[in-house]
Protein backbone atom coordinates (compact mmCIF):
# COMPACT_ATOMS: atom_id res chain seq x y z
CA UNK A 1 0.00 0.00 0.00
CA UNK A 2 1.78 3.32 -1.07
CA UNK A 3 1.81 5.56 1.75
CA UNK A 4 0.27 9.44 1.22
CA UNK A 5 1.91 12.14 2.21
CA UNK A 6 0.31 15.13 3.25
CA UNK A 7 0.61 18.90 2.85
CA UNK A 8 1.09 19.22 6.64
CA UNK A 9 3.85 16.46 6.81
CA UNK A 10 5.57 17.89 4.03
CA UNK A 11 5.54 21.07 6.74
CA UNK A 12 6.57 19.72 9.46
CA UNK A 13 9.39 17.53 7.72
CA UNK A 14 10.43 20.64 5.99
CA UNK A 15 10.11 22.55 9.68
CA UNK A 16 12.31 20.31 11.00
CA UNK A 17 14.78 20.03 8.86
CA UNK A 18 15.08 23.87 9.26
CA UNK A 19 15.46 23.25 12.71
CA UNK A 20 18.46 20.80 12.58
CA UNK A 21 20.05 23.21 10.05
CA UNK A 22 19.22 26.28 12.68
CA UNK A 23 21.95 24.44 14.50
CA UNK A 24 24.28 23.61 12.68
CA UNK A 25 24.46 27.53 11.00
CA UNK A 26 28.29 28.91 11.55
CA UNK A 27 26.46 32.08 10.66
CA UNK A 28 29.85 33.04 8.22
CA UNK A 29 26.80 35.03 6.09
CA UNK A 30 29.63 37.76 5.74
CA UNK A 31 32.99 38.05 5.32
CA UNK A 32 35.95 38.88 8.43
CA UNK A 33 32.78 38.97 11.11
CA UNK A 34 33.20 36.75 14.00
CA UNK A 35 30.37 37.04 15.96
CA UNK A 36 30.55 37.79 19.32
CA UNK A 37 28.41 35.22 21.93
CA UNK A 38 26.22 38.17 22.76
CA UNK A 39 25.19 38.83 19.05
CA UNK A 40 25.11 35.04 18.52
CA UNK A 41 22.17 35.16 21.44
CA UNK A 42 20.57 38.01 19.71
CA UNK A 43 20.60 36.06 16.28
CA UNK A 44 19.50 33.18 18.00
CA UNK A 45 16.92 34.28 20.33
CA UNK A 46 12.93 34.00 19.37
CA UNK A 47 10.53 37.31 20.58
CA UNK A 48 8.02 39.00 18.77
CA UNK A 49 9.66 41.78 19.72
CA UNK A 50 13.01 43.07 20.47
CA UNK A 51 15.32 46.00 20.62
CA UNK A 52 18.89 45.44 19.68
CA UNK A 53 20.45 48.43 21.56
CA UNK A 54 24.07 50.53 21.78
CA UNK A 55 25.69 53.30 21.03
CA UNK A 56 27.59 53.96 17.86
CA UNK A 57 29.33 50.56 15.89
CA UNK A 58 28.63 48.42 18.31
CA UNK A 59 27.16 45.95 15.26
CA UNK A 60 23.36 46.63 15.91
CA UNK A 61 23.26 46.99 12.47
CA UNK A 62 25.10 43.73 11.19
CA UNK A 63 23.32 41.42 14.14
CA UNK A 64 20.01 42.57 12.82
CA UNK A 65 21.35 41.53 9.61
CA UNK A 66 22.43 38.45 10.41
CA UNK A 67 18.95 38.18 12.42
CA UNK A 68 17.23 39.17 9.21
CA UNK A 69 19.30 35.77 6.86
CA UNK A 70 18.75 33.99 9.39
CA UNK A 71 15.20 33.97 9.30
CA UNK A 72 15.15 33.80 5.91
CA UNK A 73 17.37 30.65 5.89
CA UNK A 74 15.35 29.09 9.10
CA UNK A 75 11.54 29.58 7.10
CA UNK A 76 10.95 26.63 5.27
CA UNK A 77 7.69 28.13 3.84
CA UNK A 78 7.53 31.09 2.16
CA UNK A 79 6.82 34.45 4.29
CA UNK A 80 6.71 37.97 3.84
CA UNK A 81 9.66 40.15 5.15
CA UNK A 82 10.48 43.34 5.25
CA UNK A 83 13.88 45.11 6.25
CA UNK A 84 13.36 49.03 6.60
CA UNK A 85 15.11 52.33 7.53
CA UNK A 86 14.20 55.79 7.30
CA UNK A 87 17.45 56.72 4.92
CA UNK A 88 17.47 55.64 1.43
CA UNK A 89 22.11 55.94 1.91
CA UNK A 90 21.74 53.47 4.56
CA UNK A 91 19.47 51.16 3.05
CA UNK A 92 21.56 51.09 -0.44
CA UNK A 93 24.43 50.66 1.95
CA UNK A 94 22.12 47.56 3.13
CA UNK A 95 21.76 46.32 -0.58
CA UNK A 96 25.01 46.40 -1.18
CA UNK A 97 25.80 43.95 1.84
CA UNK A 98 23.28 41.64 1.23
CA UNK A 99 24.73 41.30 -2.94
CA UNK A 100 27.96 40.61 -1.30
CA UNK A 101 26.30 37.33 0.61
CA UNK A 102 26.33 34.44 -1.30
CA UNK A 103 23.88 32.49 1.40
CA UNK A 104 21.23 35.46 0.84
CA UNK A 105 21.67 35.61 -2.50
CA UNK A 106 21.01 31.67 -2.67
CA UNK A 107 18.25 31.69 -0.78
CA UNK A 108 16.28 35.22 -1.39
CA UNK A 109 14.14 33.66 -3.82
CA UNK A 110 12.20 31.33 -0.95
CA UNK A 111 10.34 34.16 0.22
CA UNK A 112 9.09 37.75 -0.37
CA UNK A 113 11.47 40.31 0.48
CA UNK A 114 11.16 43.79 0.47
CA UNK A 115 14.77 45.57 2.15
CA UNK A 116 13.44 49.60 1.34
CA UNK A 117 13.08 52.71 3.06
CA UNK A 118 10.05 53.57 5.26
CA UNK A 119 8.72 55.48 2.43
CA UNK A 120 9.36 53.21 -0.60
CA UNK A 121 7.25 50.50 1.43
CA UNK A 122 4.75 53.25 2.43
CA UNK A 123 4.00 54.19 -1.00
CA UNK A 124 3.68 50.70 -2.40
CA UNK A 125 1.36 50.21 0.08
CA UNK A 126 -0.90 52.70 -0.60
CA UNK A 127 -0.85 52.09 -4.49
CA UNK A 128 -1.87 48.38 -3.27
CA UNK A 129 -5.01 50.15 -1.41
CA UNK A 130 -5.40 52.68 -4.19
CA UNK A 131 -5.16 55.79 -1.92
CA UNK A 132 -2.95 56.86 -4.20
CA UNK A 133 -1.40 56.89 -8.10
CA UNK A 134 0.48 59.40 -9.58
CA UNK A 135 4.85 58.81 -10.47
CA UNK A 136 6.78 56.98 -8.36
CA UNK A 137 8.81 58.75 -5.36
CA UNK A 138 11.96 60.45 -5.87
CA UNK A 139 14.14 58.94 -3.45
CA UNK A 140 14.71 59.73 0.19
CA UNK A 141 17.90 61.60 0.68
CA UNK A 142 18.48 64.76 2.56
CA UNK A 143 18.28 67.02 0.47
CA UNK A 144 14.42 65.14 -0.91
CA UNK A 145 13.41 65.83 2.95
CA UNK A 146 14.91 69.71 2.42
CA UNK A 147 12.81 70.07 -1.05
CA UNK A 148 9.98 69.06 0.39
CA UNK A 149 10.21 70.83 3.93
CA UNK A 150 10.46 74.33 1.49
CA UNK A 151 7.82 73.30 -0.24
CA UNK A 152 5.38 72.77 3.19
CA UNK A 153 7.03 76.66 4.05
CA UNK A 154 6.46 78.49 1.18
CA UNK A 155 2.33 76.98 0.67
CA UNK A 156 1.94 77.23 4.27
CA UNK A 157 3.22 81.07 4.26
CA UNK A 158 0.72 82.16 1.48
CA UNK A 159 -2.25 80.86 4.16
CA UNK A 160 -0.53 82.40 7.47
CA UNK A 161 -0.01 85.28 4.99
CA UNK A 162 -3.91 85.88 5.11
CA UNK A 163 -4.24 84.78 9.21
CA UNK A 164 -2.07 87.39 10.15
CA UNK A 165 -3.43 90.27 7.76
CA UNK A 166 -5.74 92.93 9.63
CA UNK A 167 -7.22 93.54 6.40
CA UNK A 168 -8.48 90.14 5.34
CA UNK A 169 -11.71 88.19 5.67
CA UNK A 170 -9.90 85.49 7.24
CA UNK A 171 -7.76 87.79 10.00
CA UNK A 172 -11.82 89.34 10.71
CA UNK A 173 -13.17 86.38 11.65
CA UNK A 174 -11.00 85.02 14.26
CA UNK A 175 -11.84 85.62 17.54
CA UNK A 176 -9.48 87.90 19.47
CA UNK A 177 -8.06 85.58 22.07
CA UNK A 178 -7.57 83.29 19.18
CA UNK A 179 -5.28 85.42 16.88
CA UNK A 180 -1.59 84.59 16.12
CA UNK A 181 1.72 86.12 17.68
CA UNK A 182 3.95 87.93 15.29
CA UNK A 183 6.00 85.04 16.68
CA UNK A 184 3.69 82.85 14.84
CA UNK A 185 5.60 83.51 11.43
CA UNK A 186 4.94 81.06 8.90
CA UNK A 187 8.30 78.51 10.05
CA UNK A 188 6.76 77.93 13.07
CA UNK A 189 3.51 77.33 12.14
CA UNK A 190 5.14 74.70 9.45
CA UNK A 191 7.10 73.02 11.94
CA UNK A 192 3.37 72.91 14.29
CA UNK A 193 2.01 71.26 11.14
CA UNK A 194 5.05 68.78 10.77
CA UNK A 195 4.98 67.82 14.64
CA UNK A 196 1.02 68.07 14.44
CA UNK A 197 1.44 65.05 11.81
CA UNK A 198 4.50 62.91 12.95
CA UNK A 199 2.75 62.48 16.06
CA UNK A 200 -0.74 61.41 14.53
CA UNK A 201 -2.43 64.51 16.39
CA UNK A 202 -4.56 65.26 13.52
CA UNK A 203 -7.72 65.47 14.87
CA UNK A 204 -9.24 68.71 16.25
CA UNK A 205 -9.80 67.98 20.27
CA UNK A 206 -6.88 65.81 20.47
CA UNK A 207 -4.79 68.52 19.06
CA UNK A 208 -6.07 71.45 21.86
CA UNK A 209 -5.44 69.38 24.29
CA UNK A 210 -2.12 67.93 24.11
CA UNK A 211 1.68 68.52 25.65
CA UNK A 212 3.48 69.98 23.15
CA UNK A 213 6.16 67.84 24.18
CA UNK A 214 9.40 68.65 21.51
CA UNK A 215 7.75 71.65 20.33
CA UNK A 216 9.83 75.34 21.07
CA UNK A 217 8.63 76.80 24.64
CA UNK A 218 10.45 80.40 23.81
CA UNK A 219 7.16 80.68 21.43
CA UNK A 220 4.25 80.64 23.53
CA UNK A 221 0.94 79.11 21.75
CA UNK A 222 -2.29 79.41 23.96
CA UNK A 223 -4.82 76.73 23.31
CA UNK A 224 -7.03 79.04 22.15
CA UNK A 225 -4.31 80.41 19.55
CA UNK A 226 -4.26 76.25 18.63
CA UNK A 227 -7.82 76.68 16.70
CA UNK A 228 -6.38 79.16 14.66
CA UNK A 229 -3.27 76.87 14.32
CA UNK A 230 -6.03 74.22 13.47
CA UNK A 231 -7.42 76.11 11.16
CA UNK A 232 -4.50 76.78 8.57
CA UNK A 233 -3.50 72.97 9.19
CA UNK A 234 -7.49 72.40 7.55
CA UNK A 235 -6.68 75.04 4.71
CA UNK A 236 -3.14 73.37 3.85
CA UNK A 237 -4.30 70.07 4.10
CA UNK A 238 -7.27 71.13 1.22
CA UNK A 239 -4.84 73.64 -0.63
CA UNK A 240 -2.51 70.04 -1.08
CA UNK A 241 -5.67 67.83 -2.42
CA UNK A 242 -7.08 70.49 -4.61
CA UNK A 243 -3.96 72.89 -6.26
CA UNK A 244 -1.17 70.50 -5.74
CA UNK A 245 -2.94 66.71 -7.21
CA UNK A 246 -3.26 65.10 -3.84
CA UNK A 247 0.43 66.10 -2.84
CA UNK A 248 1.27 64.38 0.32
CA UNK A 249 4.04 65.31 2.86
CA UNK A 250 6.14 63.15 4.19
CA UNK A 251 4.73 62.69 7.64
CA UNK A 252 1.09 61.54 5.35
CA UNK A 253 2.22 58.35 4.64
CA UNK A 254 2.09 56.47 7.39
CA UNK A 255 -1.03 58.71 8.68
CA UNK A 256 -2.55 57.38 5.28
CA UNK A 257 -1.74 54.24 5.97
CA UNK A 258 -3.64 54.61 9.82
CA UNK A 259 -6.75 56.00 7.83
CA UNK A 260 -6.68 52.63 5.42
CA UNK A 261 -6.37 50.34 8.27
CA UNK A 262 -9.51 47.88 8.06
CA UNK A 263 -8.52 47.61 4.25
CA UNK A 264 -5.02 46.49 5.36
CA UNK A 265 -5.84 42.40 5.06
CA UNK A 266 -3.25 39.49 6.51
CA UNK A 267 -1.48 38.95 2.97
CA UNK A 268 -0.18 42.89 2.62
CA UNK A 269 0.92 42.60 6.12
CA UNK A 270 4.59 41.05 6.64
CA UNK A 271 5.50 37.95 9.31
CA UNK A 272 8.80 39.44 9.81
CA UNK A 273 9.76 42.97 10.11
CA UNK A 274 13.65 44.60 10.64
CA UNK A 275 14.09 47.92 11.07
CA UNK A 276 17.45 49.31 11.26
CA UNK A 277 18.04 52.98 12.83
CA UNK A 278 14.69 52.75 14.42
CA UNK A 279 15.19 55.95 16.30
CA UNK A 280 15.13 57.95 12.99
CA UNK A 281 11.34 57.16 12.56
CA UNK A 282 8.18 59.33 13.68
CA UNK A 283 6.41 57.51 16.30
CA UNK A 284 3.62 57.07 13.32
CA UNK A 285 5.57 55.71 11.29
CA UNK A 286 6.85 53.50 14.10
CA UNK A 287 3.38 52.63 14.63
CA UNK A 288 2.45 52.19 11.36
CA UNK A 289 5.06 49.48 11.38
CA UNK A 290 3.50 47.38 14.45
CA UNK A 291 0.49 47.50 12.57
CA UNK A 292 1.80 45.64 9.57
CA UNK A 293 3.65 43.34 11.81
CA UNK A 294 2.22 39.30 12.30
CA UNK A 295 4.69 37.45 13.87
CA UNK A 296 8.00 39.10 14.76
CA UNK A 297 9.15 43.16 14.76
CA UNK A 298 12.92 43.43 15.77
CA UNK A 299 14.42 47.14 16.13
CA UNK A 300 17.67 48.25 16.10
CA UNK A 301 18.93 51.51 16.85
CA UNK A 302 20.73 53.94 19.87
CA UNK A 303 18.65 56.82 21.18
CA UNK A 304 21.38 59.05 21.75
CA UNK A 305 21.64 59.24 17.84
CA UNK A 306 18.32 60.64 17.24
CA UNK A 307 18.26 63.71 15.20
CA UNK A 308 14.79 64.11 14.89
CA UNK A 309 12.47 65.93 17.61
CA UNK A 310 11.34 64.87 20.94
CA UNK A 311 7.71 63.54 20.58
CA UNK A 312 5.30 62.27 23.69
CA UNK A 313 5.85 58.74 22.62
CA UNK A 314 7.68 55.99 24.28
CA UNK A 315 7.76 52.45 22.03
CA UNK A 316 5.50 51.16 25.08
CA UNK A 317 2.84 53.69 23.79
CA UNK A 318 3.60 53.02 20.28
CA UNK A 319 3.17 49.01 20.45
CA UNK A 320 6.57 48.02 21.44
CA UNK A 321 6.75 46.68 24.83
CA UNK A 322 10.79 45.90 25.30
CA UNK A 323 10.72 46.51 28.62
CA UNK A 324 9.96 42.14 29.18
CA UNK A 325 13.02 40.35 29.64
CA UNK A 326 15.36 39.38 27.28
CA UNK A 327 13.99 42.14 24.71
CA UNK A 328 16.16 44.76 24.93
CA UNK A 329 19.59 43.28 24.10
CA UNK A 330 22.55 45.80 24.70
CA UNK A 331 25.54 45.38 22.76
CA UNK A 332 29.20 47.32 24.32
CA UNK A 333 31.60 46.18 21.60
CA UNK A 334 32.69 48.73 19.14
CA UNK A 335 34.18 47.05 16.03
CA UNK A 336 34.03 50.06 14.13
CA UNK A 337 36.15 53.06 15.75
CA UNK A 338 39.55 53.28 17.76
CA UNK A 339 39.40 53.98 20.90
CA UNK A 340 40.95 57.09 20.37
CA UNK A 341 38.24 58.30 18.00
CA UNK A 342 35.54 56.95 20.48
CA UNK A 343 37.24 58.79 23.29
CA UNK A 344 36.96 62.02 21.64
CA UNK A 345 33.51 61.26 20.85
CA UNK A 346 32.08 60.28 24.07
CA UNK A 347 33.51 63.80 25.59
CA UNK A 348 30.88 65.55 23.91
CA UNK A 349 28.73 66.87 26.39
CA UNK A 350 24.95 65.82 25.20
CA UNK A 351 21.38 64.74 26.50
CA UNK A 352 22.74 65.19 29.92
CA UNK A 353 25.78 63.18 29.62
CA UNK A 354 23.60 59.59 29.74
CA UNK A 355 25.19 58.32 26.82
CA UNK A 356 29.09 58.24 29.07
CA UNK A 357 27.57 56.05 31.21
CA UNK A 358 27.99 52.92 29.26
CA UNK A 359 30.35 49.89 29.29
CA UNK A 360 32.29 50.18 26.52
CA UNK A 361 34.89 47.75 24.92
CA UNK A 362 36.88 48.42 22.07
CA UNK A 363 38.94 45.96 19.10
CA UNK A 364 40.70 49.26 17.36
CA UNK A 365 43.44 51.16 18.31
CA UNK A 366 44.43 54.15 16.15
CA UNK A 367 45.93 57.69 16.04
CA UNK A 368 44.22 60.00 17.77
CA UNK A 369 41.82 62.76 15.76
CA UNK A 370 43.50 65.83 14.56
CA UNK A 371 41.61 68.96 14.50
CA UNK A 372 43.31 70.80 11.69
CA UNK A 373 42.74 74.66 11.48
CA UNK A 374 43.55 76.75 8.07
CA UNK A 375 43.72 79.57 7.03
CA UNK A 376 40.44 79.98 5.00
CA UNK A 377 37.80 77.61 3.22
CA UNK A 378 40.18 77.06 0.18
CA UNK A 379 43.15 76.30 2.67
CA UNK A 380 40.78 74.01 4.27
CA UNK A 381 39.86 71.67 0.82
CA UNK A 382 42.97 71.94 -0.25
CA UNK A 383 44.36 70.27 3.43
CA UNK A 384 41.90 67.48 2.49
CA UNK A 385 42.48 66.86 -1.04
CA UNK A 386 46.12 66.38 -0.22
CA UNK A 387 45.60 64.24 2.90
CA UNK A 388 43.40 62.09 0.38
CA UNK A 389 45.76 61.75 -1.85
CA UNK A 390 48.29 60.20 0.71
CA UNK A 391 45.79 58.15 2.02
CA UNK A 392 45.26 56.54 -1.29
CA UNK A 393 49.02 56.40 -2.44
CA UNK A 394 49.71 54.37 0.51
CA UNK A 395 46.41 52.03 0.19
CA UNK A 396 44.23 52.96 -2.90
CA UNK A 397 41.63 50.33 -1.26
CA UNK A 398 40.40 52.66 1.70
CA UNK A 399 37.54 54.82 1.60
CA UNK A 400 37.29 58.21 2.55
CA UNK A 401 34.22 60.57 3.35
CA UNK A 402 34.02 64.03 3.14
CA UNK A 403 31.24 65.48 5.34
CA UNK A 404 30.04 68.88 5.09
CA UNK A 405 27.07 71.68 6.68
CA UNK A 406 26.41 73.59 3.66
CA UNK A 407 22.33 73.91 3.93
CA UNK A 408 22.65 74.85 0.41
CA UNK A 409 24.55 72.03 -0.78
CA UNK A 410 22.18 69.23 0.29
CA UNK A 411 19.11 70.95 -1.62
CA UNK A 412 21.64 71.51 -4.90
CA UNK A 413 25.23 69.71 -4.61
CA UNK A 414 25.54 69.90 -8.05
CA UNK A 415 27.25 73.55 -7.77
CA UNK A 416 28.84 73.10 -4.60
CA UNK A 417 32.88 74.50 -5.32
CA UNK A 418 33.89 71.63 -2.72
CA UNK A 419 32.33 68.89 -4.51
CA UNK A 420 34.32 70.41 -7.64
CA UNK A 421 37.57 70.68 -6.12
CA UNK A 422 37.09 66.65 -5.12
CA UNK A 423 36.33 66.09 -8.77
CA UNK A 424 39.40 68.11 -9.91
CA UNK A 425 41.78 65.68 -8.22
CA UNK A 426 39.83 62.00 -7.58
CA UNK A 427 37.77 59.79 -10.50
CA UNK A 428 35.21 58.22 -8.24
CA UNK A 429 33.66 60.73 -5.83
CA UNK A 430 30.21 60.36 -4.89
CA UNK A 431 27.39 62.00 -3.39
CA UNK A 432 24.54 60.88 -1.54
CA UNK A 433 22.39 61.11 -4.60
CA UNK A 434 24.31 58.38 -6.59
CA UNK A 435 26.09 56.80 -3.51
CA UNK A 436 23.99 53.53 -4.59
CA UNK A 437 25.18 53.49 -7.90
CA UNK A 438 28.43 54.57 -7.96
CA UNK A 439 30.45 54.35 -4.62
CA UNK A 440 32.00 50.92 -4.90
CA UNK A 441 33.72 49.19 -2.22
CA UNK A 442 35.15 46.67 -5.07
CA UNK A 443 37.04 49.68 -6.54
CA UNK A 444 39.84 51.98 -5.26
CA UNK A 445 40.42 55.52 -4.92
CA UNK A 446 36.18 55.60 -3.08
CA UNK A 447 34.81 59.26 -1.52
CA UNK A 448 32.00 59.86 -0.46
CA UNK A 449 31.27 63.66 -0.59
CA UNK A 450 27.71 64.69 1.73
CA UNK A 451 25.83 66.28 4.54
CA UNK A 452 26.25 65.22 8.25
CA UNK A 453 22.56 63.92 7.78
CA UNK A 454 23.39 61.47 4.94
CA UNK A 455 26.19 59.97 6.49
CA UNK A 456 24.20 57.55 9.30
CA UNK A 457 24.85 54.21 9.74
CA UNK A 458 27.57 54.34 7.25
CA UNK A 459 31.40 53.95 7.54
CA UNK A 460 34.40 54.87 6.26
CA UNK A 461 38.56 54.18 6.70
CA UNK A 462 38.91 57.79 6.66
CA UNK A 463 36.12 60.69 7.54
CA UNK A 464 36.52 64.41 6.91
CA UNK A 465 34.76 66.51 8.60
CA UNK A 466 35.17 69.78 7.79
CA UNK A 467 33.22 73.11 8.53
CA UNK A 468 33.89 72.19 12.18
CA UNK A 469 33.34 76.19 12.85
CA UNK A 470 30.98 78.77 14.38
CA UNK A 471 29.35 79.13 12.08
CA UNK A 472 28.19 75.40 11.32
CA UNK A 473 28.30 73.54 14.39
CA UNK A 474 25.79 74.90 15.86
CA UNK A 475 24.12 76.10 12.67
CA UNK A 476 24.37 79.61 13.36
CA UNK A 477 21.26 80.52 10.88
CA UNK A 478 19.10 78.20 13.55
CA UNK A 479 20.22 80.34 16.90
CA UNK A 480 19.70 83.84 14.98
CA UNK A 481 16.21 82.58 13.77
CA UNK A 482 15.48 82.28 17.56
CA UNK A 483 17.25 85.33 18.78
CA UNK A 484 15.07 87.31 16.08
CA UNK A 485 12.82 87.03 18.36
CA UNK A 486 11.68 90.18 20.53
CA UNK A 487 9.44 89.01 22.94
CA UNK A 488 10.51 86.21 24.57
CA UNK A 489 11.26 84.88 27.94
CA UNK A 490 15.27 84.15 28.67
CA UNK A 491 15.08 81.03 30.45
CA UNK A 492 12.40 80.07 27.68
CA UNK A 493 14.83 81.27 25.13
CA UNK A 494 18.01 79.47 26.95
CA UNK A 495 16.12 76.69 26.82
CA UNK A 496 14.98 76.05 23.11
CA UNK A 497 19.03 77.57 22.52
CA UNK A 498 20.20 74.10 24.45
CA UNK A 499 17.86 71.96 22.64
CA UNK A 500 19.22 72.98 19.38
CA UNK A 501 22.63 72.53 20.32
CA UNK A 502 21.92 69.30 21.95
CA UNK A 503 20.61 67.66 18.60
CA UNK A 504 23.38 69.77 16.80
CA UNK A 505 26.17 67.35 18.92
CA UNK A 506 24.28 64.49 18.54
CA UNK A 507 24.69 65.08 14.72
CA UNK A 508 28.11 65.88 15.27
CA UNK A 509 28.57 62.61 17.26
CA UNK A 510 27.38 60.56 14.67
CA UNK A 511 29.39 62.02 12.00
CA UNK A 512 32.63 61.77 13.87
CA UNK A 513 31.91 57.59 14.58
CA UNK A 514 31.60 57.17 10.95
CA UNK A 515 35.54 56.65 11.00
CA UNK A 516 37.45 53.23 11.14
CA UNK A 517 40.72 54.45 10.98
CA UNK A 518 41.10 58.30 10.67
CA UNK A 519 38.93 61.29 12.05
CA UNK A 520 40.31 64.77 10.54
CA UNK A 521 37.77 67.19 11.66
CA UNK A 522 39.06 70.81 9.89
CA UNK A 523 38.00 74.69 9.89
CA UNK A 524 38.63 78.09 9.08
CA UNK A 525 37.24 81.24 11.03
CA UNK A 526 37.03 79.96 14.45
CA UNK A 527 36.47 76.30 15.96
CA UNK A 528 33.60 75.17 17.03
CA UNK A 529 32.26 75.97 20.59
CA UNK A 530 31.66 72.27 20.73
CA UNK A 531 35.03 71.66 21.15
CA UNK A 532 35.09 73.20 24.41
CA UNK A 533 33.76 69.74 25.09
CA UNK A 534 37.10 67.61 24.39
CA UNK A 535 39.92 67.19 26.67
CA UNK A 536 43.17 68.69 24.72
CA UNK A 537 44.83 65.40 25.63
CA UNK A 538 42.75 63.36 23.58
CA UNK A 539 43.56 65.00 19.97
CA UNK A 540 46.33 66.47 17.84
CA UNK A 541 46.22 69.93 16.41
CA UNK A 542 47.82 71.37 13.14
CA UNK A 543 47.91 74.79 11.54
CA UNK A 544 47.75 74.35 7.56
CA UNK A 545 48.03 77.67 5.89
N1 LIG B 1 31.53 40.41 15.57
C1 LIG B 1 32.09 41.24 14.72
N2 LIG B 1 33.31 40.97 14.20
C2 LIG B 1 33.91 41.83 13.35
N3 LIG B 1 33.36 42.98 12.93
C3 LIG B 1 32.14 43.30 13.40
C4 LIG B 1 31.44 42.47 14.31
N4 LIG B 1 30.27 43.04 14.61
C5 LIG B 1 30.23 44.20 13.90
N5 LIG B 1 31.35 44.35 13.18
C6 LIG B 1 31.68 45.48 12.30
O1 LIG B 1 31.66 46.67 13.06
C7 LIG B 1 31.25 47.77 12.27
C8 LIG B 1 30.09 48.46 12.95
O2 LIG B 1 28.97 47.62 12.89
P1 LIG B 1 27.50 48.20 12.64
O3 LIG B 1 27.50 49.14 11.51
O4 LIG B 1 26.58 47.04 12.61
O5 LIG B 1 27.34 49.01 14.01
P2 LIG B 1 26.11 49.87 14.53
O6 LIG B 1 26.01 49.59 15.98
O7 LIG B 1 24.92 49.62 13.69
O8 LIG B 1 26.68 51.32 14.31
P3 LIG B 1 25.93 52.75 14.11
O9 LIG B 1 24.81 52.78 15.07
O10 LIG B 1 27.02 53.71 14.44
O11 LIG B 1 25.53 52.83 12.68
C9 LIG B 1 30.90 47.18 10.91
O12 LIG B 1 32.03 47.30 10.07
C10 LIG B 1 30.64 45.72 11.21
O13 LIG B 1 30.88 44.91 10.08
Amino acid sequence: MSEIISKNDLISFFSNIAEIWQHHIDYNFFKDIELSPDQIKIIDHDEDQMLINGYAGTGKSITLLYKFINTILREAESKKILYISYNYTLIADTIKKLNDSEIYMKNKHRHEIDVTTYHEMAYKLLRKLEVIDGKKKSKLTQEEIIRNDQDALRRIGVIVDKYKNPQSEEYEKIPKDEKLYSTHDARFIKDEIKWMKENGFVDKPEYIEVERKGRSRSIRLTKKQRNTIYKIFEVYNKMLKEQFHNHMDLEDYALEIIRNKKWIKDDLKYDYVFVDEVQDLQPMQIKTLVMLTKKSLIISGDPRQTIHRRSPYSYEKLGINITERGRNRVLNKNYRCSAQTMRLANSLNFDNGEHKLDKRNFVREGDKPLIVKCENANKEMEFVINKIKEIFDENPNETVAVIHREESEISNSRYSDRLKALKGHFLNVSDSKNYSSKFNTNKTKQILYTSAYDIKGLEFDHTFLIQFNDEHYPQKYQIEELLKNQEMDESMLKEDIDEIKNIEKKLLYVAMTRAKKNLYMTYSGNISEFSNDFESQDYETQIYK
